[in-house]
């Protein structure tokens, strides 16, 4: 069965001569079928007209009543559990029933002559929604059962309609299974402007390495990565914002830095570009391949140091302190180390990487890695980093990759996002409690940006040198108007939420 045959049409000469029949399936029939489909809908109204006979009208209104301020105490006094959990099936169903049903659904299609008439019957058959999920505000993700005839160029043809006649911002068709369509409704563009960079906070006692504020999430809430006790993984085609993921962090982390409570060290295979800006920051920095291969030794010898020390003094966990400070190992384009470079360069990374990987944690030791293609020809060690997070990618199959199957069928449409200036820094992550994928947008940080953070957070600068602690000018076309951007982080520390 493809499709629900809605309410007949006939059509003058719809019907060939001598060819099976020429009358439709009975409404009853269809009813029937729709029960079987939605049996919900057949209890619902049975389990009421019981309880109101059984329990008396009083004390049924009261339980609902009950259940209703339920909902309504949590929606205003727990936010991100609300939103997490409860609003996603709320919001799909009211969607469902409001928009993605009946003579509404119907309608819609046959305006953008997505529907089909059965030659014999005159019947018009109707592409029915078999799974439907309005994960996010902004995104909903239907599975379509086609009508005969149909395929997926059928409806990837008439997208830019369907969008206009859902009133959506866009609408993408891919091909899930034989006869069954993906199609994403993207409502709206959550994130119209860029962000501001995170800010660098004043102390090192106002960092967490466990939730590093870079961005939005298209919830609203701050987009929280885990540094501390995590190893990171970003992909995201060329142009998508991976420097953005990468400054972000350190910016917000800066203090520490300063402190010498962490120390970053860096290897930039793109001939140091991306990075140079920033070496006054860092404890190591490397630009060649055997450079690279040296840091990375050196860097595993500090996690084998460490682990000795921990033993030493018969502790599961590090305090971080100058003496045993918080060690994060940056590789951009990862690639360069675990693919594209000198054969014998390229295992002796892999061997490096995958021991730091998988001892490095409880150590303090943390890889942050940054790459265009997650395939396991390219980053083999990708299971191995813990947190994900995709940007805009140039295959849908890199968004399962980056993000663990399932990802993209779920709503994480990276490959979707334009891979132009307006929707850079955009991309997914899932969601660790819900397991579903979460949009977001990371703030931008410019060269600017960069260089205020080396000024006030260059290890070994103390907050009472004189230009330690104020932030000189530094001018920049976006600071200048937006003069609430301080204001937006402050908001931002208040509320709750996070992903990564
Ligand atoms: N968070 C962001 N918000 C808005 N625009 C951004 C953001 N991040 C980056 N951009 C824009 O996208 C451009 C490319 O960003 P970036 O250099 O970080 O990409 P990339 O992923 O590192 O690319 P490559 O791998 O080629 O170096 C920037 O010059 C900037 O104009």
């Amino acid at each position: 069965m493809v499709a629900f045959l809605s309410k007949s049409r006939p059509r003058g000469g719809g019907a060939v001569a001598g060819r099976g029949s020429g009358r439709s399936t009975g409404g009853e029939i269809r009813a029937l079928l729709w029960l079987a489909r939605h049996p919900g809908w057949a209890l619902l109204p049975a389990v009421a007209v019981w309880a109101l006979l059984a329990l008396g009208t009083v004390t049924v209104g009261s339980i609902a009543a009950g259940l209703l301020a339920g909902v309504l105490v949590w929606w205003r006094s727990h936010p991100p559990s609300f939103d997490r959990c409860a609003a996603p099936v709320l919001r799909s169903t009211w969607r469902r029933w409001t928009t993605y049903r009946g003579a509404h659904w119907r309608g819609v299609l046959d305006d953008c002559e997505l529907t089909r008439e059965n030659r014999r019957t005159g019947q018009v058959l109707v592409p029915r929604i078999v799974r439907f999920r309005a994960v996010t505000p902004s995104i909903d993700t239907l599975t379509v059962a086609l009508v005969r005839g149909q395929d997926v160029l059928t409806w990837t043809d008439r997208a830019p309609a369907l969008a206009d006649a859902l009133g959506a911002h866009r609408v993408a068709v891919s091909r899930a299974r034989p006869g069954r369509l993906r199609v994403v409704v993207e409502r709206s563009m959550p994130f119209a402007r860029m962000l501001d960079a995170p800010a660098i906070p004043a102390t090192a006692d106002e960092v967490d390495l466990r939730t590093l504020d870079v961005g939005d999430t298209e919830r609203g809430t701050p987009f929280r990565i885990r540094i501390r006790g995590k190893h990171l993984l970003v992909v995201g085609a060329s142009g998508a914002g991976k420097g953005s993921l990468l400054w972000g962090p350190l910016r917000a982390m800066g203090p520490m830095i300063r402190d010498e409570l962490v120390r970053l060290w860096v290897i930039d295979l793109k001939g140091g570009t991306e990075t140079e800006r920033g070496q006054d920051l860092f404890h190591r920095w490397a630009t060649t391949p055997a450079d690279a291969l040296e840091l990375l030794t050196e860097f595993r010898d500090s996690m084998l140091a460490r682990q000795a020390w921990m033993r030493e003094h018969q502790v599961r966990t590090c305090e971080i302190t100058r003496e045993t400070p918080y060690e994060l190992l940056i590789i951009d384009e990862l690639a360069m180390l675990t693919a594209y470079g000198d054969r014998s360069v390229v295992r002796d990374a892999l061997r490096l990487l995958a021991e730091v990987l998988t001892q490095g944690r409880a150590a303090d030791h943390t890889v942050a890695g940054y790459v265009q293609e997650p395939s396991k020809d390219v980053v083999d060690v990708r299971e191995l980093f813990t947190t994900r997070i995709c940007l805009g990618v140039t295959a849908a199959s890199h968004v399962d990759m980056a993000l663990g199957d399932g990802a993209r069928d779920r709503g994480a449409l990276a490959d979707e996002i334009p891979g132009d200036e307006a929707h850079a820094g955009i991309g997914f992550v899932i969601d660790t409690g819900s397991r579903l994928p979460v949009r977001f947008r990371a703030g931008y940080v410019t060269d600017t940006e960069i260089d205020e953070l080396v000024h006030r957070c260059t290890p070994g600068l103390t907050t009472d040198q004189p230009d330690a602690g104020e932030v000189l000018p530094f001018p920049t076309p976006t600071d200048q108007p937006d003069q609430d951007s301080d204001d937006r982080h402050d908001d931002q520390d208040d509320s709750e939420g996070g992903v990564a």
